[in-house]
């Protein structure tokens, strides 16, 4: 018998301190809030629109109070919702909205840098964000009113403002030393960085506390935001430092020492991270009294925190919001069904090869039924990169919005003829080295390979589930035909009894706000698929099909298994020319799932 669950209330006050934050990050345009009913869809649901009440009801609560409270991001705004992917124009728009919310410290991700449009983008419109948009190692160049080209720090490169209660703070914002950026960017590594006039400059007085907020990860031994923290241990061995991370899209929480905490609040709008800190004014060698609560992106939470209820909860900073939101989304014609998907398709929840894996209905069903190329009906093999879909595919109702929520980027097709016997080993040898501009440039250490965010969270996640179900899943059963854990007929539920995050970080006590069970979660899924293999002899030669954001992965495979090709970018010619990548799922719904249209 199944259940309606509805969204459960926190039960644990937030611990507020002399300086509290809310930090999100990895947005990627989900302003609209999480829509769909499968859990834990539902624990998501909160637009742009009721986290901007909630923020504006905490600086209220921290005024009372007479704490800080300051609201930071740490990055990647582009591709990922409709709002953002649809076109150039429309994420432009979406970050003016973005920015309606006033963030005390905000910065760039890498999804603002592969095209120099958007990154020039973010740059003109900088003083949306009234001089808050901190990007201390990213430059742009631009071509100056006198002609000349100058490669200028992209936003602020630090600031140093004063609190409402009177605090001093300086800031910096960064990114991982991302290499697969658009040409005319530049990225400066953290350990460069440091070394400059400016950056030492600007740590040399004291402030009350420092913040860094960036674009990466807050844990490793090798950690991009560590020579940034140890520089300026060097000059203030005890003023707070408080980190905002991003780029992993998992919530996380590390302490670098007593009188610092690095919190990452993981993606997607799902979470909003509060974070807070004593702030000892007497004895500077006391550790800082700390804490972080990962509050699921709901109005339900957001009420409860903030004592409010549906008659005062929205405030008309998050009505515009809202309402400009669903005016550009209709402006964007996004919402038009497309299909109804007949069942839900997870990026992680199964394995590749299962038939709900959505990576395995990409290379055996979506890819071989529209990638088609009129002037070549030879026999031929595609291979996709896995990394290109960035969400579920959710059963019932699919829309361009959701299609381009699962795929959002602008890829084309490149081919090239190749023996048959070379092509089938393409894709594992594609697996075998890793996506190239993913792998972290930096070597690690034994203990920082252990500690790669990712894995830890597969490996987490995958035993908590197992542990889960050998417990008999408490008094839930798990209905594969929906994918849903369902109360067992006639029983009363104990807690938990939703399915959400569960998080695993290195800070002291319980970081989710919510008690879930965790989402079932499969680890190690391959970078690279391809469309089943034609039945073909080794000798035959066929179009082999690349994506081209992969190219210079595939170009290297096929190097690696026969160096005698010496296949190059010049050798590779259009396929299916003019189809991207973010249409095809649209293309497959409107023939394939007509069904209850
Ligand atoms: N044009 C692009 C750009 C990126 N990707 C994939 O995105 C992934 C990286 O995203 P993060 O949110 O982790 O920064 C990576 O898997 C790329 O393959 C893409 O497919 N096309």
């Amino acid at each position: 018998a199944h259940n309606t669950i509805e969204l459960p209330k926190p039960t644990r006050e937030l611990e507020w301190k002399d300086v509290n934050f809310l930090s999100t990050s990895d947005v990627h345009g989900w302003l609209l809030g999480h829509q769909h009913a499968t859990w834990p869809e539902p624990n998501y649901s909160g637009d742009f629109g009721s986290l901007a009440s909630f923020a504006t009801h905490m600086r209220r609560i921290a005024s009372d109070k007479g704490v800080d409270l300051l609201l930071v991001d740490a990055g990647d705004h582009h591709d990922g919702s409709g709002l953002v992917s649809s076109s150039a124009d429309a994420s432009s728009k979406a970050e003016d909205i973005f920015s309606m919310l006033p963030y005390d410290i905000i910065t760039i991700g890498n999804h603002e840098l592969y095209h120099y449009e958007d990154a020039l983008e973010e740059y003109r419109n900088r003083g949306r964000w009234n001089g808050r948009y901190v990007t201390s190692n990213v430059n742009i160049t631009i071509k100056a009113e006198d002609g000349t080209f100058q490669s200028v720090p992209l936003g602020e490169r630090f600031l140093k403002f004063e609190t409402e209660q009177g605090r001093k703070v300086t800031a910096f914002g960064v990114i991982f030393d991302f290499k697969a950026h658009a040409r005319g960017i530049s990225i400066q590594g953290t350990s460069k960085l440091i070394k400059e006039a400016w950056f030492l400059d600007a740590i040399k007085d004291k402030p009350d506390y420092f913040v860094l907020a960036g674009h990466m990860p807050a844990r490793g031994e090798t950690g991009e935001f560590l020579p940034m923290f140890d520089a300026i241990r060097q000059v203030h061995p005890k003023v707070p430092i408080y980190v905002f991370g991003g780029h992993t899209h998992v919530r996380d929480c590390v302490q670098y020492d007593d009188r610092s905490i690095a919190v990452v609040p993981g993606r997607y709008l799902e979470t909003v991270a509060f974070t807070s800190s004593s702030l000892p004014s007497t004895d500077e060698n006391a550790p800082l009294d700390v804490s972080r609560r990962y509050i699921d992106g709901n109005p339900v939470s957001y009420k409860w925190h903030t004592k409010t209820s549906d008659d005062d909860f929205e405030l008309p900073i998050g009505q515009n919001i809202s309402l400009a939101l669903l005016r550009l989304s209709a402006a964007l014609n996004i919402s038009t069904p497309l299909g109804i998907a007949p069942h839900d398709y997870f990026l992680n929840r199964h394995p590749y090869g299962h038939p709900r894996s959505i990576l395995t209905a990409f290379s055996d069903k979506v890819l071989p039924y529209t990638i088609q190329d009129k002037e070549r009906n030879g026999t031929r093999v595609i291979i996709g990169n896995a990394g290109s879909l960035r969400f579920d595919l959710f059963q019932g109702r699919f829309d361009r919005n959701d299609e381009l929520t699962v795929s959002p980027f602008t890829s084309a097709f490149l081919y090239v003829r190749l023996a048959a016997g070379l092509a089938r080993n393409i894709t594992e040898q594609m697996n075998r080295s890793g996506a190239s501009k993913f792998i972290p440039s930096q070597p690690t250490t034994k203990l920082e390979e252990e500690d790669r965010v990712r894995r830890i969270f597969d490996d987490y996640m995958a035993e908590q589930w197992e542990d889960y179900l050998i417990q008999g899943g408490n008094d839930h059963l798990y209905d594969q035909e929906s994918n849903q854990m369902v109360l067992e007929h006639g029983k009363i539920p104990k807690k938990p009894r939703t399915m959400g995050f569960v998080t695993k970080d290195r800070c002291p006590g319980k970081g989710d706000d919510i008690e879930h069970y965790p989402v079932p979660f499969v680890g190690n899924q391959p970078d690279f698929i391809e469309t089943p293999f034609p039945d073909v002899d080794d000798e035959e030669i066929i179009d082999v099909v690349s994506m081209d954001f992969a190219l210079d992965d595939f170009l290297a495979a096929v190097n690696v298994l026969d160096p005698t090709i010496g296949l190059k970018e010049k050798h590779m010619k259009p396929y299916a020319e003019g189809l991207e990548i973010n249409v095809v799922f649209g293309m497959y719904a409107k023939e394939m799932w007509q069904k209850g249209l």
